[in-house]
């Protein structure tokens, strides 16, 4: 157990039964899954970049003052990585970071426009990733699987190169699964990536935009319009619109909730006043997400943690938690079950223990 992210509102045991339950995590950045060790060790690396190389330092680096001030941290990490080996690096070291939580599959966010307008060759980034990919399943049991995000913020140009890397079958992935669309939300409307959506979903996969975020339920419902989310990312300002809760808890759409890096963003003001126990009320199916976390100072367990203390959850309803983001993956039934069971044999023997 990370001793820093011990919540003292959340019993000991809890904590324990928590750092051994297996999970499955839907919303998590590449980059912004970088370690302190890996961020300093690229730092050090590359010493034109202003990015500390120091893991105390970065400490203070990684404090926001707003959601467009976040995104200016985070494109400076993004800069440290310009070889296909950082790529490679960074992938592998994110699998044995959350192998350690007991991750047992990932659908991790990443934008290969970053990289691809940074110079490494697409094809030796799709390479590297999934050289990645296939050693962290052989050796630690994680299952990754790929979400290629549009950073809609860099506008066109971005939306044309994501669409290509994610549906061109001689470049894309095997490991990709579904389309995103992330970076600030205010100025950036949902319908204009209509076009690269409906191309992204007729080549097979999976729609997951980040929305309502930072602007108010309209960006929620535009995502479900016109870019047919199947799943929302954030969607924290759903619950000002009760018809919108009632919407997505009828038709089952996952919210991918990140409480702490709400609060990191100031998307939120306080943990107390996250709207988590407005969705479970209302009988949203929510899934618990770590985003970015060692930017917002967190892990995927610490996240798990606050949930429980939020919405008053025993080991029972943390394993049902687990579940629901095995149920909202994008894994085959054999593979869902597998971890659902593995979840169950867990809980059932940790509350006979
Ligand atoms: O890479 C560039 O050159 C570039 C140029 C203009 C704009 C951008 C972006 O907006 C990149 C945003 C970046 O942020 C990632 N991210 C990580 N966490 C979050 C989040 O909580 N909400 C939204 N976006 C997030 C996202 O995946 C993009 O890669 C880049
Ligand atoms: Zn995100």
């Amino acid at each position: 157990m990370t001793e820093h992210l011990v919540d003292p509102d959340v019993p000991r045991d809890l904590h324990a039964f928590i750092a051994g339950l297996p999970k499955a995590e839907l919303h998590v950045h590449h980059v912004g899954s970088a370690s302190p060790r890996i961020v300093s060790e690229l730092a050090a690396r590359h010493p034109d970049s202003k990015v500390p190389t120091d893991p105390e330092a970065l400490v203070d680096y990684f404090q926001f003052t707003d959601f467009a001030h976040f995104i200016d941290v985070y494109l400076s990490v993004v800069d440290l990585i310009r070889t296909p080996e950082d790529v490679r690096l960074l992938t592998y070291e994110v699998a044995r970071d959350m192998a350690r939580q007991q991750v047992r599959y990932a659908e991790l966010t990443i934008t290969p426009f970053s990289s691809t307008r940074r110079g490494i060759d697409e094809g030796a980034f799709m390479a590297a990733i999934e050289d990645a990919r296939k050693a962290a399943e052989a050796e630690f049991g994680t299952v990754l699987r790929w979400c290629f995000d549009i950073p809609g913020e860099a506008g066109t140009e971005a939306a044309e190169e994501t669409t290509r890397l994610a549906t061109d079958d001689r470049v894309r992935p095997e490991g990709l699964v579904s389309f995103g669309l992330g970076g600030p939300e205010i100025g950036v409307s949902r319908p204009r990536f209509k076009p690269y959506f409906d191309r992204a979903i007729a080549a097979g996969l999976h729609s997951v935009p980040h929305a309502g975020e930072t602007t108010g339920p309209q960006t929620v419902w535009d995502a479900l319009t016109d870019l047919r989310a199947e799943r929302i990312g954030h969607g924290t300002s759903s619950a000002q619109d009760p018809k919108l809760l009632a919407h997505l808890a009828e038709r089952r759409i996952p919210l991918e909730v990140c409480p702490t890096s709400n609060i990191a963003t100031r998307a939120v003001r306080t943990l107390d006043e996250h709207p988590i126990k407005e969705f479970t009320r209302a009988g949203v199916l929510v899934t618990i997400n770590s985003d970015d976390p060692p930017m917002f100072g967190t892990d995927l367990n610490n996240e798990y943690a606050v949930a429980a203390r939020l919405l008053d959850l025993d080991a029972r309803g943390l394993a049902d938690l687990a579940k629901n983001a095995v149920e909202a993956s994008f894994l085959d039934g054999p593979g869902k079950a597998r971890i659902s069971d593995e979840i169950d044999t867990y809980t059932s023997a940790w509350l006979a223990s």
